[in-house]
């Protein structure tokens, strides 16, 4: 029996546990409240995040994490990508030798630019054949309804990718295996910056052929951020890039998007921050994208515009004009 601990018991850590016990693991979440670690243990439901939805029997919940690593095969982490550092130093002591760390996580590290497989090899002190990597297009709203769709799982080395990827195997989920570990992050972190945009547009009334500029835009964003960082260009047009895009750009499930659509419908930033109750990684991460990009010497403006309109509080409008103002180019640039 597969064993695996989840660390994060919001979204995305309760839908995927969910998938894990489908397909045959046996799960612990572990999570930093009581009250709501207990609602799970007793009740199998999480009531504050997946009230709807009777998680398996094997799923079991703790604020121990020593209880929920004993014996883990897999240490999956989906907590927000800014508390990494801080979590994992307090919990790699309690990881075993063989068990392999994955990432749920789409953000890059504010003040280092550093991607989440990065910040968990130099925290935990493993290497990248111990580091894997989750990601693609996964609105947890729709997979907790065990609605069909499909995932990227990255590693480095295939036989831990293959591993992974039978252990999140069910008839709902279809995970696909990759060892471009660098262009999943990529395309995960910088698709919610992008859905922010795309969100904007949606707030400020604006159609279809917006919006699929900076979807594709976007991505050439993200396809020359990932060349300068050695990725692989094809998992750009897969589900981790592409797959990822179109999905959140069009969701109102998408925390990201709708972030966006309510700075674009003029709200301002601190009532869009009041009224998002879960975690929107590009808010914070348009900076450390940006960072990670100039520190490449990679342009990247429309995530630039978007740290323009949420961190120097420029308005929309005006970040949108700016961006069609820029020099003619050829598109392959
Ligand atoms: N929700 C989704 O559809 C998907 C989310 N993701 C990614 O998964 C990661 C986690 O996101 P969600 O579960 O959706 O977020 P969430 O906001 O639903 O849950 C975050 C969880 O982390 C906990 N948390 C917050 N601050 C913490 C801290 N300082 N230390 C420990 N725990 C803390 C919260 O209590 C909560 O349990 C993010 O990087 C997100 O981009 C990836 C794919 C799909
Ligand atoms: O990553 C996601 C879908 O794949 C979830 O997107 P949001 O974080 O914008 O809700």
């Amino acid at each position: 029996m597969t064993r695996c601990a989840v660390f994060g018991t919001g979204s995305w850590g309760t839908a995927f546990a969910m998938i894990l016990a489908d397909a045959g693991c046996e799960v612990t979440l572990w999570g930093r409240r009581k009250e709501l670690v207990d609602a799970i243990a007793e009740t199998h439901v999480n009531p504050d995040y997946m009230p709807h939805v009777t998680l398996p029997d094997s799923v079991t919940a703790t604020t121990d994490a020593a209880t929920a690593l004993a014996g883990a095969d897999f240490a999956v982490l989906a907590v927000p990508s800014q508390t990494l550092r801080e979590n994992l130093a307090a919990w790699a002591p309690l990881i075993g030798p063989e068990t392999v760390l994955v990432s749920l996580m789409k953000g890059i590290e504010l003040g280092t630019a550093k991607r989440m497989s990065e910040v968990i090899q130099e925290v935990a002190g493993v290497g990248p054949e111990r580091v894997a990597v989750v990601s693609g297009p996964n609105l947890a709203p729709e997979i907790a309804n065990r609605q069909p769709a499909a995932s990227v799982v990255a590693c480095t080395d295939e036989l831990v990718a293959k591993r992974l990827q039978k252990a999140c195997h069910t008839p709902y989920f279809r995970p696909y295996t990759n060892t471009d570990v660098v262009g999943c992050e990529l395309g995960g972190a910088v698709k919610n910056v992008i859905g922010l945009a795309v969100g904007m547009a949606d707030g400020m009334g604006l159609g279809d052929n917006t919006k699929a500029t900076l979807i594709t835009r976007g991505l050439a964003e993200t396809t020359r951020l990932g060349l300068a960082l050695g990725a692989d260009p094809y998992t750009f047009a897969g589900l981790a890039g592409m797959g990822d895009l179109v999905a959140t750009c069009s969701s109102p499930l998408s925390r990201n998007h709708t972030f966006g659509t309510n700075l674009g419908r003029g709200m301002s930033l601190a009532e869009t921050i009041a009224a998002t109750k879960q975690t929107a990684e590009g808010v914070k991460s348009c900076e450390s994208v940006l960072d990670l990009a100039r520190r490449n010497g990679v342009e990247m403006p429309i995530v630039e515009a978007v740290v323009d309109v949420v961190h120097n509080g420029r308005p929309t409008q005006e970040v949108l004009a700016g961006l069609m103002a820029r020099s003619a180019k050829s598109e392959r640039r």
